[in-house]
């Protein structure tokens, strides 16, 4: 079982002031939606919670564990980050970039072992990637290094995955698929923190919604309380049309400026 905590924590950007201090406990099973417009912090977020930066103040703990207590690799055995932006420059395969997910269970100079190889192979069939696995990753397109680097936090097997905008570069199927990965992966008892630009991913997806404002300000809870028309539309500063389809909440910006007419 994984579990998430957040202790009166306030992350640090330059510049601005506190706002308001997040609380909050990613239990084993939950899916979190963090949301907000572009600077809002989600990223910066999301690497102090992974332990790459130093939040201003308050703590973030794995289990009963605070992260701050942890060296690097025990923190890489119990969680696995989806960077928003990577530079795949190095020359690797897919596959050895894959294998880079086991190397929190492997001792400094240990070549990975038949087990390894067998995992990572299993992570990229997973992600639709297998047959790409002895190209050069620089080689892939946007939307296959994508999955690669979800396929490495598969092999990686953490307790707790971080994913930033992990639908970036996907087309719509590699979405679905994506999401009903997480999806399955919390199921297993995982506990899951996603930042997302998409409203209709949130709304079909995620369990729990965490609303960043860019002054610091931050409202979290259950999905069906936070991703209310009225308080979307103060986040993003956009008018937005919602309606019920298959059960689930879908919403739509509306723009204020004329329709385009099509000739
Ligand atoms: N090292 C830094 N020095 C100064 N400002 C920084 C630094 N890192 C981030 N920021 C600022 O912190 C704010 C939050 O950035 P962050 O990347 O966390 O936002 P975000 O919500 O993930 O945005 P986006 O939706 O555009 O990805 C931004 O205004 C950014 O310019």
């Amino acid at each position: 079982m994984s579990r998430l905590s957040v202790e009166n924590l306030i992350i640090d950007i330059p510049g601005r002031s506190d706002g308001r201090a997040l609380s909050f406990e990613v239990e084993s099973g939950q899916i979190w939606g963090v949301l907000g417009p572009n600077g809002a912090g989600k990223t910066t977020l999301l690497h102090t919670l992974a332990g790459l930066r130093t939040p201003r103040s308050g703590q973030v703990l794995l289990g009963k564990e605070p992260l701050a207590a942890l060296g690097r690799r025990a923190v890489a055995r119990k969680l696995g980050l989806v960077f928003q932006e990577r530079h795949d420059d190095f020359p690797a395969t897919v596959l050895e970039t894959a294998l880079i997910g086991r190397h929190p269970y492997l001792s400094p100079w240990q070549m990975e072992q038949a087990e390894d190889v067998r995992l990572a192979a299993a992570a990229l069939t997973r992600l639709d990637v297998d047959h790409l696995q002895h190209r050069l990753l620089h080689t892939l397109s946007g939307g296959e290094r994508q999955r690669v680097a979800i396929a490495t936090v598969l092999t990686q097997a953490p307790g707790i995955w971080l994913a930033d905008e992990p639908t970036n570069h996907l087309d719509l199927h590699h979405q679905t698929e994506t999401m009903a990965l997480l999806a399955e992966e919390a199921e297993c008892g995982r506990a899951i923190v996603l930042c997302l630009h998409d409203l209709n991913l949130a709304a079909r997806w995620c369990d729990h919604i965490l609303l960043l404002y860019p002054d610091g300000e931050a409202c979290w809870g259950p999905a069906d309380s936070i991703l209310v028309t009225g308080a979307l539309e103060r986040l993003y500063g956009q008018r937005l049309a919602s309606a019920e389809i298959n059960g689930s909440q879908v919403f739509m910006p509306v723009s204020d400026r004329p329709e385009r007419k099509r000739s």
